[in-house]
């Protein structure tokens, strides 16, 4: 039987983050790139805008989302690390 598998979202990844944390789980790749600190943090960011110009030049609509997901996490553990909330950012949108 096929397992129901919840849509994952902005807002509910950014929970799971918040969760990962506070609960910091052995082997959580969120924990060990909170750990990494901002400097990592926002290399990373960098790195992964920067894949997501050249997918959207030259890769598939899906390769393109693939790498656009990957932004959003790393977006999302920058602001984790350094203790923003969701509401924070939405309050300038
Ligand atoms: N959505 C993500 C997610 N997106 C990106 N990443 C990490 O970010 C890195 C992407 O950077 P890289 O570009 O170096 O990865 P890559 O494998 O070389 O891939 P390409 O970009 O080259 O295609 C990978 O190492 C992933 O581990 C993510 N790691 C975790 N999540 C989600 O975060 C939640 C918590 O995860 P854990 O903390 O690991 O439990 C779970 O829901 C996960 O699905």
């Amino acid at each position: 039987m096929k397992q129901w598998c919840p849509v994952k979202t902005f807002e509910s990844l950014f929970a799971e983050l918040t969760e990962r944390a506070a609960t910091r789980p052995e082997g959580s790749g969120t924990v060990a790139a909170l750990d990494s600190g901002v400097h990592a943090q926002g290399k990373k960011v960098l790195e992964e805008a920067g894949e997501v110009w050249i997918a959207a030049e030259h890769e598939t609509d899906d390769a393109l989302a693939e790498e656009i997901s990957q932004l959003l996490y790393w977006v999302q553990v920058l602001m984790v690390g350094r203790g923003l909330t969701l509401q924070d950012v939405y309050r300038h949108l």
